[in-house]
């Protein structure tokens, strides 16, 4: 005997490219947009009944004429008002998650795409709550000091010199929980700006200080969690050509990498609730 375990179903990554061409200054977002609709699905899976599967094109079709019908607005209104369309009947909760990439303008009518990072919003809503996470990914950034690492324990495998100035660098992937109230401009800003200014004993302190700035500086965030890539770059001995290298020229390594990843939570921040939980496979 054997029983359905958890499932969820719905179409990822719709590719959306709304143009608002009502002023002649264009405007331009850039969505990817994936549901994922859980619940009463027994029948669909045992059975082969399909009366309750809201097919996948249907959804799709729904971001395009929703996108149409409603505007994008920010990412997470228009997740919101996605997710909460789709619950009804079987389905008892819908996940739906944005990520947009940003063009520049150029001109009225012509842009650039000036960087690959993604801003993301996931919505899950329940016919009588949602829940939020905003947050980002693929935000590179470097600095040329302000950063040691030292002190950490020497075994017989152990070749990495200790250092008190080195190149960090790293490419952020972040996502906070928040009560639909948080400012992603100001979470943002919070994350580049205490990159700047910390002074980095490790990319683990920094990830924290990183995590703690954007508690401080956006009130309705209960959590947030962070995944960092270490980008190595190694000082290139120049001493086989007499030539010094006082940090000044690198290899830049892209892998291994040292991935460093932790949350940083709220005293007192309410349940997580579904929000975190996609489908644990992939
Ligand atoms: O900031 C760092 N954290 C580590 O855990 C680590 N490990 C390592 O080899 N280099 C670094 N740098």
């Amino acid at each position: 005997m054997a029983r359905l375990g958890i499932n969820q179903y719905g179409k990822a990554e719709t590719h959306l490219v709304r143009v608002v061409r009502d002023a002649p200054a264009h405007e331009v977002r850039d969505l990817l947009v994936s549901v994922a609709l859980s619940g009463a699905l027994e029948a669909v899976h045992l059975d082969g009944d399909n009366s309750a599967v809201l097919a996948t094109d249907t959804q799709k079709n729904t971001v395009y004429a929703f996108a149409r019908e409603h505007g994008v607005g920010t990412p997470e209104a228009f997740a919101a008002l996605l997710a909460r369309h789709f619950v009804g009947g079987a389905i008892t909760r819908a996940r739906v998650e944005v990520r947009e990439v940003a063009w520049t303008r150029l001109s009225d009518h012509a842009f650039t795409q000036a960087s690959s990072e993604q801003r993301v919003a996931v919505v899950v809503a329940e016919a009588d709550a949602q829940w939020f996470v905003s947050g980002l990914s693929g935000l590179v950034v470097l600095k040329t000091t302000d950063s040691e690492f030292h002190g950490f324990p020497r075994d017989r495998y152990t070749t990495l010199a200790e250092t008190d100035d080195r190149v960090l660098a790293t490419e952020v992937a972040a996502r906070w929980r928040h009560d639909g109230s948080a400012d992603f401009g100001a979470a943002r800003a919070a994350l580049l700006e205490c990159f700047a200014a910390h002074h980095s004993l490790s990319l683990q302190q920094t990830l924290y200080a990183m995590g703690s700035a954007v508690l401080d500086a956006c009130p309705g965030v209960a959590e947030i969690r962070l995944s960092m890539p270490n980008k190595h770059h190694f000082v290139v001995d120049l001493s086989p050509f007499g030539l010094e290298n006082p940090n000044e020229v690198f290899h830049a390594d892209d892998r291994p990498y040292g991935l460093i990843e932790g949350a940083v939570v709220r005293d007192g921040a309410p349940e997580a609730g579904p929000v975190w939980d996609p489908y644990p496979l992939v």
